[in-house]
């Protein structure tokens, strides 16, 4: 179920970084179609050689993505096995990962934050109806194709990446590292990684969104972060209500009471309308 690429037809360049378990590079891939040789950016996702057991669950989570297909889901060109490495082959986003841009830049609009929230919903609501749970929904997870700029009134697009190795695989310490991302039944069972945990996630990282791209609970080590859910804590609230309220109401601590994306979506666009005319309040205040 997946393109294989021969490694002679890739190029490594920079070193982007690194994932759990994984190492990532800027690189190009080389096709000749028709008779010309054609050169792409690539991603290339390297697991790690210690990590070869995990193999099976890096590339399940990739073939996910590219059986199905949405603009909001990133682009899998295919894997390259060679000797120790094994590769994932994915298009290069522009842009990288939204918490460091978020970090970066500081500074976006409300309504900015928002169209990239109601990106990531529709993308959620995508995977919902068919029953695809992705189970690492963060900033980190979501590549930035375009920066969008207020002033142009050109808006930011966002493309969500492959879940990583499933949650399963993962030695407890990788999981509660993973709090408050993971939703809290997924600590007691991480088989039980259900569409409802993406919901909890999706709180998390709407908190991110609107806290500069700053990782929530960042600082606490496992222990603190473990009581956190275990005294049934709630992230700090915005002193916007309404947002408050959906970052809350998706992290419910039962899983049957968090929204569905439809009302997600819902909630969001109400967002965007109270949002952006206080914004427009705020800003003739300034003048
Ligand atoms: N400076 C800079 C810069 C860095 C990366 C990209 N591009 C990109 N393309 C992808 N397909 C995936 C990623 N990722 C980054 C973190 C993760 C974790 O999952 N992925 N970055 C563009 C600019």
């Amino acid at each position: 179920q997946f393109h294989m690429i021969k490694y002679e037809d890739l190029r490594w360049c920079e070193s982007l970084g690194q994932g759990s378990f994984t190492r990532i590079f800027k690189g190009s891939k080389i096709d000749i179609r028709d008779g010309e040789r054609h050169v792409t950016d690539v991603l290339l996702k390297e697991l790690d050689a210690n990590h070869k057991n995990c193999w099976e669950s890096f590339f399940e989570a990739a073939s996910l993505m590219s059986q199905i297909s949405h603009k909001h889901l990133l682009l899998v060109y295919g894997i390259s096995v060679h000797r120790s490495k094994n590769v994932m082959v994915q298009e290069f986003v522009k842009f990288g990962a939204l918490d460091l841009f978020l970090k970066r830049e500081g500074s976006v609009s409300v309504s900015w934050k928002l169209d990239v929230a109601k990106q990531l919903a529709s993308v959620l609501n995508f995977l919902e109806e068919k029953n695809i749970t992705h189970g690492n929904i963060c900033a980190k997870n979501l590549l930035l194709a375009r920066e969008g700029d207020a002033s142009q009134g050109s808006s930011p697009f966002i493309k969500l990446s492959d879940p990583g190795i499933n949650v399963t695989m993962l030695g407890r310490d990788v999981v509660l590292d993973r709090i408050p991302w993971v939703a809290p039944e997924v600590l007691e069972a991480p088989e039980r990684l259900e569409l409802e945990c993406d919901k909890w996630s999706f709180g998390a990282t709407l908190w991110e969104i609107f806290n500069g791209g700053q990782a929530p609970l960042q600082g606490l080590d496992l222990e603190r972060k473990l009581q956190f859910y275990e005294t049934y804590k709630q992230l700090p609230s915005s002193e916007w209500t309404e947002l408050a309220d959906l970052i809350s109401q998706c992290m419910n601590y039962q899983p049957a009471f968090r929204p569905s994306c439809r009302s997600i979506i819902r909630q969001l666009n109400s967002l965007i309308t109270s949002g952006t005319s206080r914004e427009l309040i705020a800003v003739k205040k300034l003048q």
